[in-house]
């Protein structure tokens, strides 16, 4: 028997259930269907596990350096992996368990546990049960995508998912993939006492970024003995022995790299192949990204697309961000866009690397008069003061309006140092906003208004 609802939500990630308390709260009944974990990728397999790991292998960074800040160690540090992941499995278990029962516990909600898939525009089939509704909500997410490279049927491989649930230690780990996913899970690694290597097909890491960010994060890596395999043609997974390898060929270097477990960090794909949108007509691109308007309509009214699987973001605060915009326009009559927000983001390793708005590269290649600042974080107390002065800070103005286009900050504290950057954005104030306002001592944020006093012409004819 078919049952009715106002709304039904596909995916319990980290839209869909906020959504579900938006629109109950508005009165509509809704029916949630998630297949697997409540809290999606960030809080099972993605943001939270990692960012707890990155934690503990912070911890034994710091107690290796215990000396640099009069701290006597007799022992060497020893990581116990176990305890690391029953630390992370205990984060996450709260926070899943506390998405689900916040679900069930809704008025007006009612959970679905399987599989949905359209049979219709207004139809969702979940097992033997027929859900209908004049609205439906997608966030569905993404998952690892697996490079179709030779060897990736017959050589074992883990992903950003099943690595986490792996309890001893690798004596050498390969990763292939030098981005987000890859760099993050390679200096945790390295700080648990493994060997790493990391195979990118591109000449640096983190490829879309500008290239004095690359060097820097290359640099950080490689004083912590990671191994980078830069250029990397041909890679294919190979046995060897009791062991796993990666063949390449690189520019330099041997053509073969052999360690003991594989990591494969080269990217995501969105979770649509299974939904069945031909079935209502929902168009997605040929990555099966859904095609969705600034107001995240697909392209059948009523259907809208969410977070991750619409390729408009690809973080936990763009996902719930796509909530906001649609909660805002359909309940308050709002008209709020994708296209209002400001790119922001932060790679987690250590120091993390923040950033807002524009890149240094696109706003060269953007032809407009542009003012630039930077300042290393070896000229900034506070970084001076913990010990940890590595990276460096850049900031770009535009010359006509003094509105900021732009920012980095790799160093300590530089995930939240750019909010202050990023909100003066919002306000579309000119960057003397920011100059001349007073910050705390000591933080890594009051060197903000510094950098800003000290903008000077950028050289645009570089691109
Ligand atoms: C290792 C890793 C680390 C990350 N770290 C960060 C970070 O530090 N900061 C950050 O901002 N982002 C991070 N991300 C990205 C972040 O996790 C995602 O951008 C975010 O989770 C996307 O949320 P979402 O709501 O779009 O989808 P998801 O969280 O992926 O949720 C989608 C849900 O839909 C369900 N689903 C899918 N298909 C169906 C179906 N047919 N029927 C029913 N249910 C279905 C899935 O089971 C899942 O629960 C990380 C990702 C990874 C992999
Ligand atoms: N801190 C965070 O916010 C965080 C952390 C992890 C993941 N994420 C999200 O997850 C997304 C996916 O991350 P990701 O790092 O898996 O993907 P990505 O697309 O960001 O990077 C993939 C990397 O792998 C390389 N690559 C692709 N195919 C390859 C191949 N066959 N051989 C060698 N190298 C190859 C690419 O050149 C690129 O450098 C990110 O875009 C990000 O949005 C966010």
């Amino acid at each position: 028997m078919r049952q009715d609802f106002d709304a039904i939500i596909i995916g319990a990630g980290q839209a869909g259930p906020s959504l579900a308390g938006r629109l109950t709260q508005a009165g509509w009944t809704v029916a949630m269907v998630e297949r697997k974990l409540f809290g999606g990728t960030c809080v099972n397999v993605g943001c939270t596990p990692t960012k707890a790991m990155v934690a503990s292998a912070h911890a034994a960074h710091i107690a290796r350096r215990g000396s640099d800040f009069g701290v006597v160690r007799k022992e060497p540090v020893v990581v116990d992996m176990k305890q690391v992941l029953a630390r992370k499995n205990a984060i996450v278990m709260k926070s899943r368990t506390g998405v689900e029962g916040w679900l069930r516990g809704m008025e007006r909600c009612t959970v679905f546990t399987g599989a949905a898939r359209f049979e219709s525009p207004k139809e969702i089939r979940v097992g033997d049960q027929v859900l209908y509704a004049k609205n439906i909500f997608l966030n569905v997410g993404a998952r690892p995508s697996i490079p179709d490279m030779p060897g990736v049927r017959e050589v074992p491989f883990l992903t950003s998912t099943t690595i986490l649930d792996l309890e001893e230690l690798p004596k050498h780990l390969i990763v292939v993939g030098g981005s987000y996913v890859g760099l993050e899970f390679a200096q945790m690694y390295r700080r648990f006492g493994a060997e790493v290597t990391v195979v990118e097909r591109k000449s640096r890491l983190i490829p879309n970024e500008d290239e004095d960010l690359s060097s820097a994060v290359q640099e950080i890596l490689q004083s912590e003995g990671i191994q980078l395999r830069l250029d990397a043609n041909c890679i294919r997974l190979e046995n060897d022995g009791g062991e796993v390898a990666v063949g390449l060929d690189c520019l330099e270097g041997h053509p073969q790299v052999v360690g003991s477990r594989i990591l494969l960090a080269a990217g995501r794909r969105p979770n649509t192949d299974d939904l069945g949108l031909t079935a209502a007509g929902v168009k997605a691109n040929e990555h099966g990204y859904i095609t969705v308007d600034d107001q995240l309509q697909t392209s059948v009214p009523g259907i809208w697309a969410i977070g991750d699987c619409n390729g408009r973001g690809a973080f936990t605060h763009t996902s719930y961000n796509d909530f906001e915009i649609v909660a805002d326009n359909l309940l308050d009559k709002a008209s709020r866009r994708v296209s209002d927000r400001i790119p922001v983001s932060a790679l987690y390793i250590d120091p993390p690397l923040a950033q807002v708005g524009l890149t240094e590269t696109q706003v060269r290649q953007s032809g407009r008069a542009a003012l630039i600042g930077t300042r290393p974080m070896t000229k900034i107390g506070r970084a001076v003061e913990k010990g940890e002065t590595q990276g460096f800070m850049k900031v770009l103005v535009d010359a006509e309006n003094k509105k900021i286009l732009g920012a980095a900050i790799l160093g300590t504290g530089g995930d939240e140092a750019i909010h202050c950057i990023l909100s003066t954005m919002y306000a579309g104030a000119p960057y003397t906003t920011l100059s001349h306002a007073v910050h705390i001592h000591p933080t890594v944020s009051e060197l903000i208004p510094t950098m800003l006093q000290s903008i000077k012409p950028l050289d645009t004819s570089v691109k």
